[in-house]
């Protein structure tokens, strides 16, 4: 009598001859990007290797190939890893982000850079700044925006006084979970959080903690660092920063909103080539008198460039003076962007173009 093959052994043998073909690829591939290095040229720095106008256009190939049954951002997460590891055969990239580990900041660096990249924990926003303007970093992530509470304005306000570079944006899903040493609501007196944080689980903690005291810290890992000190203290933070400050999670997505979504920054130092679906960042100021506004934003609308986004800030040059950070579709070597700057010229006191870069991927 033969022995019936056991199903499970079978399919485990059809899975390993995979793995294998799998394995064979990526070093095969692995070798092809040493090549593409040697073609640019040896002895050059990561970020002279690095084309992230490249790694859009794979990523995108990826996401139209895809059939399933693995969603497109977990396709792109999987190739995402291995160009991050095929680029840190010459050298990692060296990322700065709003630390401590365990940030959002740091899953976005880990979304847009992979695991390959050097991330470096940096004490703020403006810190990223600075370390990406001095080279100790050669790329840095910032957030911008968040879906529910708008711009964060310490980020607009960097770019009047830098000279960096947006290259690059990611869009991270933010699921908030509170945290505390024993695991138990009931033991909460006070929870520790980032004012974002508090503000995007405002409803939650009113329905469940409503006698706690909220404490706004600089950032939600540094919450989790509190609360792993303190046996009546809570904080809200990512599920990553929990693990990472050996906390219990009390509850998970206690965030108001299920779509709750920050936008992030990649910022450095230069300009990259279009990616073939890109958007342009730009700051423009203009004089204070009726109808500058609309001088300054009808070339778009003539050109048929779309506007994405304005937001005006202060422009700290004098009173009353207003920088508008304007959003729109396309790169700036686009003959339309290029045709509307023209003639925004001679109505706009300073037009600075921040990037040109990727749209954000799944
Ligand atoms: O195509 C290139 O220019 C490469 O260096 C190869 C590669 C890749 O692995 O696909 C690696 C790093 C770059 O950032 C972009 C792409």
């Amino acid at each position: 009598m033969t022995e019936a093959k056991n199903p499970l052994a079978e399919v485990r043998e059809r899975i390993d001859s995979i793995d294998r073909q799998i394995q064979e690829l990526i070093s095969e591939r692995a070798r092809w990007a040493q090549e593409v290095a040697r073609v640019k040229g040896e002895g050059l720095s990561a970020i002279d290797y690095y084309r992230p106008e490249r790694e859009a256009h794979v990523l995108r190939m990826v996401v139209d190939r895809n059939k399933g049954p693995l969603s497109d951002a977990e396709m792109v997460r999987l190739f995402r890893e291995i160009m991050s590891s095929c680029l840190a055969q010459e050298e990692p990239l060296k990322v700065g982000y709003l630390g401590p580990e365990g940030t959002f900041s740091e899953q976005a660096v880990r979304k847009h850079f992979g695991h390959a990249a050097y991330g470096l924990p940096l004490g703020s926003i403006e810190e990223v700044f600075q370390e990406v303007a001095a080279g100790h970093a050669d790329f840095g992530v910032v957030p911008v925006e968040n879906s529910g509470q708008g711009m964060i304005q310490v980020t607009l306000d960097m770019f009047l006084t830098s000279d960096a570079r947006i290259c690059g944006e990611v869009e991270l899903r933010v699921h908030q979970c509170l945290h505390s040493q024993s695991g138990r609501l009931e033991d909460i007196k006070r929870v520790y959080a980032h004012a974002q944080s508090l503000q995007q689980c405002k409803t939650w903690l009113r329905v469940n903690l409503p006698d706690a005291e909220r404490i706004a810290v600089g950032s939600n890992a540094e919450a989790a660092r509190l609360a792993r000190h303190a046996d009546d203290a809570g904080a809200i933070a990512g599920e990553t920063a929990g693990k990472v400050y050996g906390l219990k999670t009390v509850a998970k997505a206690i965030e108001d909103r299920a779509d709750n979504t920050t936008r992030f920054l990649v910022i450095g130092r230069s300009l990259f080539p279009p990616s073939g679906n890109d958007r342009t960042s730009l700051l423009i100021t203009v004089n204070d008198k009726p109808g500058a506004l609309y001088d300054v934003l009808s070339p778009f609308a003539r050109h048929g460039v779309s506007m994405n986004r304005i937001e005006s800030r202060p422009a700290h040059t004098g009173k009353w003076q207003y920088a508008f950070f304007i959003d729109v579709s396309g790169h700036i070597d686009d003959e339309p962007l290029q045709a509307a700057l023209r003639d925004m010229g001679p109505v706009a006191t300073q037009v600075r173009v921040l990037g040109s870069y990727p749209v954000a991927l799944p």
